[in-house]
């Protein structure tokens, strides 16, 4: 019988966001305020002579993914690794951090390395500010809740509060990450954009988030059109960070954001990556 190991991580809704420069990866990041989701990145796990990641999304699978790849190989080990997610990739659901900290938690009980949740974080933190895929998911979705990051990396400040309610995003399409982190001049006015303060429920996250995407020039037109929407219709909604999308709170979000393509109902998550099962 083949050894494998599966684990899940919650993926994340960025809303608001500064970048941080530290002097390496591990104080380098962003502080901000997102949402942790009940939909993440489950990921299977079993050693194998060379790495090969497959990422399996509505039955359509692609090859390759370098975060994933380069951590693996920074721990010495090599396994075929195939994540599955429901939510599009790229589009702002904070997947790849979702993906690192689901295949390495797998992959830390696999081959027992006997890290620490925190040590997993680290590793899956270094890739993606390596990779530029991300610069806060990791240290939000260690665990659940809205969060409200007050300082870079794994180990900073983190305030989470847990609404009941459900909440709703609608994705347009991707929105290469690394492309808005390599830009220093969409940088500066994303720092200009920043709301100093934390988020006290969902309502004021999205209204706070709104205000940022506004500020900071990242809102093209077809989200614009979303957003005019919801706004005609007095729900609270913003653009999903880094994405084409919308996330919208309150009575009416699932209705206006379905005009626009599947409209996914979302969960605050509960807690942040988690073994599944390990055989044998
Ligand atoms: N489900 C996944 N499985 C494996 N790798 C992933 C997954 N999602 C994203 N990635 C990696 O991250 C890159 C995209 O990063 P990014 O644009 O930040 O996406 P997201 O907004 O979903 O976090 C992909 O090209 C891939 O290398
Ligand atoms: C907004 C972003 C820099 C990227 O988020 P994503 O595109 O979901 O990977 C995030 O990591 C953050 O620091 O808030």
């Amino acid at each position: 019988m083949v050894r494998t190991a599966v684990a899940f991580s919650p993926g994340h809704i960025s809303g608001y966001f500064r970048r941080v420069e530290g002097i390496g990866p591990e104080d380098t990041g962003s502080v901000g305020a997102g949402v942790v989701i009940s939909e993440g990145v489950r990921s299977t796990v079993e050693p194998a002579r060379e790495t090969g990641v497959r990422v399996v999304r509505q039955g359509h699978a692609s090859a390759g993914s370098p975060p994933v790849e380069y951590a693996l190989d920074r721990l010495g080990v090599t396994a075929r690794v195939t994540t599955e997610c429901r939510l599009p990739i790229g589009a702002g659901f904070g997947l790849s951090a979702a993906a690192l900290l689901a295949t390495l938690t797998a992959v830390n009980h696999l081959f027992d390395l006997g890290l620490s949740p925190d040590e997993v974080a680290a590793r899956a933190h270094e890739a993606e500010v390596l990779h530029r895929t991300g610069l806060g998911d990791v240290a939000a979705s260690m665990s659940g809740g809205v969060v409200c990051r007050k300082g870079p990396g794994i180990h900073a400040d983190i305030t989470r509060i847990y609404p009941e309610e459900p909440f709703y995003a609608v994705s347009l399409g991707p929105l290469p990450t690394a492309s808005v982190l390599s830009s220093p001049a969409t940088m500066a006015r994303i720092a200009d954009a920043y709301p100093d303060r934390c988020p006290r429920d969902l309502a004021d996250f999205c209204r706070l988030s709104r205000v940022f995407a506004e500020k900071s020039g990242l809102i093209v037109p077809e989200v614009h059109r979303v957003l005019e929407a919801c706004d005609a219709a007095g729900v609270p909604a913003s653009m999903t960070m880094l994405g084409n999308g919308v996330f919208a709170c309150g009575d009416g979000a699932e209705q206006v954001l379905s005009l626009f393509g599947e409209a996914y109902t979302l969960r605050v998550a509960r807690r942040g990556a988690y073994l599944i099962e390990a055989k044998p």
